[in-house]
């Protein structure tokens, strides 16, 4: 039998609540104190079945199990708390002696309980560890978002859904001039984007950044303005994007560029074009006004005199003009022919277009045709650019063929073609090249005798001629002198800012008393010269020819027909001057001390029509 104190020492060691029992007494012999805390301060010396909270014989099953097999466990004992409540115990029986039993108890609701809490702590545990990966690895994000966001040129911020500012990356903060502590928390809207360029208010409801999260769309806008600090503007394009929280809409991030510096420069770019659009048009106006200063040179004040001969001339203008019809104005040199062509197209419908003008005797056949038709580069030697020729130049306008007498007869047939046909080839160019004209051609010959004389194309002459026009000699009209004499007289001494000068009543009849056979141009040089030379306001006239004379230039060559017309102006100024006389005293074949019978020949194969001067 073991006394007292192995008892006590053999429960003592238990890690589960324990006693030892006499089941021949049903006494508990011993408890430890795990045990004196489960069943009650006053177990051990009991009886056990006092303690029982289950039938008595449930206990005498369960010890003759374990006298049986020398340990047994169940859970068919039930014992009772102090407070009298049952516990669940699973029971552990040993056989000390053949009537002594060691039994321990697992209490299963506190067993349940710490496997619970075992349980969730390291349930705990393992989350714990799985969010401070993630905890860490969001971190690892953020900062490198941190340095994208601080490293990136544009400027970036973020508003809440308030619209405050929840971040500000270093490039906003640099151009708006604010800091990130300035404005984290602000309202944005109403600090850097309150008011437009023009200083107008902007309402935030108006706000494409705040319509962005409104809206859930993203906005892009490229031309609005942020405001910096210092109260400056700065022009700037943005895209405003809504952002989200677990799904759910937290506000915007704004990415801006400062565009200032490209609108500025696009500013200067479209201010530059237009300034080269302007010069152009100014330009383009330029060339209209020198061509009309070119041509009001030529016309001066229009056609001045009072003649009849005048008055039927200006009638005959405006017929002409308001007519499409080529016209031939025919008259001696300088008496206004080129002048009557310049009006004719100022007063036409053609005025805003081109007067282009081609003289007929300076040039040869394959020049004249060159500069006529025009030719594509290689169409000839020496044609090393393409030349656009003066049919074109002149289509819809006015084209001015000047002494047409001496358009070669080849020449004279292209021409007619294209009057009758409307198109044209240029030299080396294998299309047709439509073209309007209309001709103006003047002559200082007879071109009747050149038609008879077979040098000229009577198609070409019928086509030219569907409108004559005639400048009279100025011999002829001398009531026009005074009146011209002036015109050219003012126009001189404003052109040379000369001291005003009059003309004298012997002045007046000094001029209508020469015969004037260079015409008007002869009277404007006459009157420039006395103008130039004038001596205290008074005029002295040199009714000379002027310098370009062939007798005045002594090493001037003359060509056959140099020799030719200067012959045939020699002998109609002679005619003239004997009213059309050729024999007798005061006849032209005396005035030039040669037999009529010569003046006879030389008025046929010159083909000068004596009656004209009668
Ligand atoms: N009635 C006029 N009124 C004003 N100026 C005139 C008049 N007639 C001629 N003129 C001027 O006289 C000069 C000679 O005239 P224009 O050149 O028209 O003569 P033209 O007959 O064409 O001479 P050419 O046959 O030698 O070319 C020009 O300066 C012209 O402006």
């Amino acid at each position: 039998m073991l006394d007292l104190l192995d008892s006590d020492r053999l429960v003592s060691h238990q890690p589960l609540p324990t006693l030892l029992l006499s089941t021949q007494d049903d006494r508990v012999l011993s408890a430890n104190d795990t045990a004196h805390r489960l069943f009650g301060p006053e177990t051990s010396g009991r009886a056990f079945s006092e303690l029982l909270q289950c039938d008595v014989s449930i206990a005498a099953v369960f010890f003759d199990a374990v006298a049986h097999f020398g340990t047994y466990i169940d859970r068919s004992l039930s014992l009772a708390r102090p407070d009298g409540t049952a516990l669940r115990l699973q029971s552990y029986g040993v056989q000390v002696q053949p009537d002594l039993v060691l039994i321990s108890f697992l209490d299963l609701d506190e067993h349940d309980h710490r496997s619970r809490v075992a349980e969730q702590e390291a349930h705990q545990r393992a989350g714990l560890s799985q969010w401070q990966n993630i905890y860490g690895f969001f971190r690892e994000v953020e900062a490198q978002n941190h340095l994208i966001l601080e490293a990136a040129g544009e400027g970036i911020y973020g508003i809440n859904a308030m619209g405050q500012a929840t971040f500000v990356n270093r490039a906003a903060q640099e151009m708006l001039g604010w800091s990130s502590d300035d404005l984290i928390g602000r309202d944005l809207h109403a600090t850097i984007h309150h008011k437009h360029l023009n200083g107008e208010h902007f309402p935030a409801h108006t706000c494409p950044i705040y319509a962005s999260f409104r809206q859930e769309e993203t906005k892009r806008v490229d031309d609005d303005v942020f405001w910096r600090k210092d109260g400056k503007p700065i022009l700037v394009e943005y895209v405003s994007t809504p952002i989200y929280d677990h799904g759910v809409l937290a506000g915007a991030v704004v990415i801006f560029r400062d565009v200032t510096e490209r609108k500025e420069n696009e500013r200067k770019l479209r201010e530059a074009l237009a300034q080269v659009e302007e010069l152009k048009v100014k330009l383009e106006q330029e060339n209209d006004y020198l061509l009309t200063e070119i041509r009001s040179a030529r016309s001066h004040t229009g056609v001045v005199g009072v003649s009849p001969a005048i008055k039927s001339l200006n009638a005959r203008i405006d017929l002409a003009a308001r007519n499409k019809a080529h016209v031939l104005v025919s008259g001696p040199p300088g008496s206004g022919k080129s002048l009557t062509v310049s009006a004719i197209h100022e007063a036409s419908d053609r005025a805003r277009r081109p007067l282009v003008r081609i003289s007929c005797d300076h040039l040869s056949a394959q020049e004249l045709e060159a500069e006529l038709f025009g030719y594509r580069r290689g169409a000839f030697a020496g044609a090393t650019r393409d030349n656009t020729g003066k049919l074109i130049m002149a289509h819809n306008g006015t084209l001015h063929l000047d002494e047409i007498a001496d358009l070669p007869k080849g020449v004279q047939a292209k021409l007619y073609d294209v009057l009758q046909r409307g198109h044209f080839q240029r030299l080396g160019d294998s299309t047709q090249t439509p073209v309007s004209l209309t001709v103006v051609a003047t002559t200082s010959r007879d071109l009747m005798a050149e038609l008879r004389a077979g040098r000229f194309r009577q198609d070409l002459y019928f086509a030219l001629n569907v409108f004559s026009i005639t400048c009279e000699p100025l011999h002829e009209r001398p009531e026009d002198i005074p009146y011209l004499a002036k015109h050219f007289l003012d126009r001189t001494t404003r052109r040379l800012r000369l001291p005003t000068t009059r003309l004298s009543k012997s002045n007046i009849d000094a001029l209508t008393q020469y015969e004037w056979p260079g015409n008007v141009r002869e009277l404007e040089n006459v009157i420039e010269r006395a103008a130039l030379l004038a001596q205290g306001g008074r005029l002295e006239f040199d009714f000379q020819r002027p310098d370009s004379s062939f007798a005045a230039r002594s090493d001037v060559v003359l060509t056959q027909d140099d020799l030719r017309s200067l012959e045939r102006e020699n002998l109609q100024n002679a005619l003239r001057r004997a009213g059309g006389k050729v024999s007798g005293q005061k006849g032209a074949a005396a005035m030039l001390g040669i037999a009529p019978t010569t003046a006879y020949s030389k008025i046929k194969s010159l083909e000068i029509d004596p009656k004209a001067f009668k």
